[in-house]
């Protein structure tokens, strides 16, 4: 092919921006920063040119000064020593998170950087890393585009609290940050104030697909806020392509609106994408995974998108192998590769 396929928001010549991330702070287990190098040395760049893509890469993204692992200690929150008997409640919540400065400082990096591929007309493509990560895609798509809807493919919901979340894992919070569903700042020093930066995503502009894996809290934050879902049960009930227009129906009835789609590998069932660090069992198939990707690319809408939570570290090599050359996969076939 020759040329990439029409898209309503990308100036030719068609660009793919790289955004390799490797980052893990999100989450606890090893390795998740190796995914992205994998990725590419996969061949997922002459992949993407081989679709007529122009493709741009500078490297993986340097968190320089902060470091990857073992993760940074996290100061005591909102500036109060650990020993101070007044400890309220939101001191309470916020100590459980896990490095929540090093993950706010470099999710606004990783905004900045969407933000500038996506206002130079390109398509950012960016490789995690753990899910934490899309608070800074997303903020990043929606100051490019104000108008944006995302489509979060997940196994996990990714939308706890500071209060209802039990791991204390950023990257199962990530969507909580960007509905505004957090407390504000009681002061700058705050970690929350750390925070602030992050775009607001309406609740109406968000939706999943392939969910199995929710908390009891986040149960009650879809529904209390009304938010759309297609967890596994309705891929099975209505099938992948009636599951998709009904996706796009709730966050894009017009077809108009530019589309962010996050993917998080362990949407996928793990005999599918075994080397991911929360795998859980009853997941999507191969083709349902790219018949996802291939239907959101026929929308000539994808603005930006995620390839999350794929960890080298996790399984023997041919397993490895698995995860990284479906990752790459998803990846072209949101970019426009056809079967026919
Ligand atoms: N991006 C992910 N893989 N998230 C898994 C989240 C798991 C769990 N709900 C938590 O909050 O810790
Ligand atoms: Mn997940
Ligand atoms: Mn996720």
């Amino acid at each position: 092919m020759s040329t990439a396929p029409s898209n309503k928001f990308l100036p030719s010549p068609k660009t793919v921006a790289i955004l390799g991330c490797p980052f893990s702070g999100g989450q606890s287990k090893f390795g998740v920063d190796k995914g992205p190098i994998h990725l590419v040395e996969a061949g997922l760049i002459d992949q993407i040119e081989g679709l007529g893509w122009r493709v741009v890469f500078d490297g993986h993204h340097q968190f320089e000064d902060i470091p990857a692992h073992p993760l940074a200690p996290s100061p005591p929150p909102n500036g109060i020593s650990s020993n101070d008997s007044a400890v309220t409640t939101l001191d309470a919540s916020l100590a459980k998170l896990k490095n929540p400065l090093f993950v706010a400082r470099v999710c606004e990096s990783v905004a900045d950087a969407v933000q500038a591929h996506a206002e130079s007309g390109q398509l950012p493509v960016t490789l995690g890393g753990d899910h934490s990560l899309a608070m800074g895609t997303i903020s990043g798509t929606l100051r490019a585009y104000d108008q944006a809807c995302v489509i979060w493919i997940d196994a996990h919901a990714d939308i706890n609290t500071i209060e209802s979340t039990d791991s204390g894992n950023i990257h199962g919070m990530p969507l909580s940050f960007l509905l505004g569903l957090n407390p504000p700042a009681p002061n700058p020093d705050s970690i929350l104030a750390k925070y602030e930066w992050v775009s607001r995503l309406p609740s109406e502009r968000l939706v999943y697909i392939g969910l199995r894996d929710i908390e009891k809290g986040e149960k009650d934050i879809l529904k209390k806020h009304n938010i759309k879902a297609f967890s596994m049960h309705e891929v099975d009930r209505y099938g992948i392509g009636k599951v998709v227009e009904m996706a796009l129906d709730h966050v894009n009835p017009q077809r108009d609106r530019p589309i962010h789609l996050s993917f998080d590998v362990d949407a996928l069932d793990p005999s599918v994408a075994p080397s991911t660090g929360t795998p859980v069992r009853g997941g999507l198939t191969f083709r349902e995974g790219h018949y996802i990707c291939e239907a959101i690319h026929e929308t000539g809408l994808l603005v930006a998108l995620d390839l999350m939570e794929v960890n080298p570290a996790l399984a023997d090599a041919e397993s490895v192998r698995q995860t990284v050359t479906v990752g790459c996969s998803l990846v072209r076939s949101a970019l426009g590769e056809t079967l026919l």
